[in-house]
């Protein structure tokens, strides 16, 4: 038996997995993906034709990466829909607008024109009844300082040669955001109660309480 059907959650479950860049949202979605048996979905960041310009130079480029992410993710949203759920999602589709355009705008890096062309675009696309929220979003969490070790850990150029202040700012807006997210079930977890990565079977209690939350979010909507 998987732990899938050990832990009763129905196939057809999308499961998100939000935080900040460095958190361990990859490394979640791989082992969730493996001990469930689901699909991913993925952002990509190697072909991604803007990130590298973008990091080089936010006001130039932060409109067109949010838009290329937006198609991207509304593409991904479109095939997650088409084979039925049954997937693990890397990145949710709330944070590009809750965190990303709303910081560059806050921070004067997204002009005001283009911030509202995206957030309309957004809000049409996604505020819609048709567009299916994902049963659960998981939140991980942690401190910023460990966070900080896991992006020097991972190496990317682009990231090591941004100021450590971009990714406080980007911690403490994520806390806000979570705080007041609500178009879906939320489960927050510490990046400090599993450790998946030398530890293969601590991915199972996350599982129990992915399960017992997705059982009660079901009971609260009837
Ligand atoms: N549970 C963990 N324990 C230790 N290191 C981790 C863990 N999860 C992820 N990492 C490491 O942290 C870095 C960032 O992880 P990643 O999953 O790519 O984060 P994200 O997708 O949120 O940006 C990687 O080097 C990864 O190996
Ligand atoms: N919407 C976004 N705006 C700007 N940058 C973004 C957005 N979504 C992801 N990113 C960046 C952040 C990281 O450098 C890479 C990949 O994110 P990760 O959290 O490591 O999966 O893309």
């Amino acid at each position: 038996m998987n732990l899938r059907t050990k832990y009763g959650i129905p196939a057809n479950s999308v499961i998100t997995i939000a935080g900040t860049v460095g958190v361990g949202k990859s490394t979640m979605t791989n082992a969730l993906a493996n001990a469930l048996d689901f699909r991913t979905s993925f952002e990509k960041v190697d072909t991604n034709p803007y990130l590298d310009k973008f990091y080089a130079n936010f006001t130039r480029w932060s409109f067109h990466l949010q838009v290329y992410f937006l198609a991207e993710r509304f593409k991904e949203q479109k095939r997650i829909f088409e084979y039925g759920g049954g997937f693990i999602q890397d990145r949710s589709i709330y944070e590009d607008t809750g965190i990303f355009a709303k910081m560059h705008f806050e921070k004067g890096t997204m002009s005001k024109v283009d911030y509202e062309t995206y957030t309309s675009l957004f809000e049409a696309m996604v505020m819609t009844p048709y567009f299916p929220h994902p049963d659960l979003l998981i939140y991980l969490e942690g401190s910023i300082d460990d966070i900080i070790c896991r992006i020097k850990e991972r190496g990317r150029p682009m990231e090591q040669q941004t100021p450590i202040d971009y990714w406080n700012e980007m911690h403490q807006r994520y806390e806000d955001w979570i705080n007041s997210f609500s178009a879906c079930p939320v489960l927050r977890i510490n990046i400090n109660e599993y450790d998946i990565r030398d530890d293969e079977s601590s991915i199972e209690p996350v599982i129990e309480r992915i399960a017992n939350h997705i059982k009660q979010s079901q009971l609260l909507k009837r």
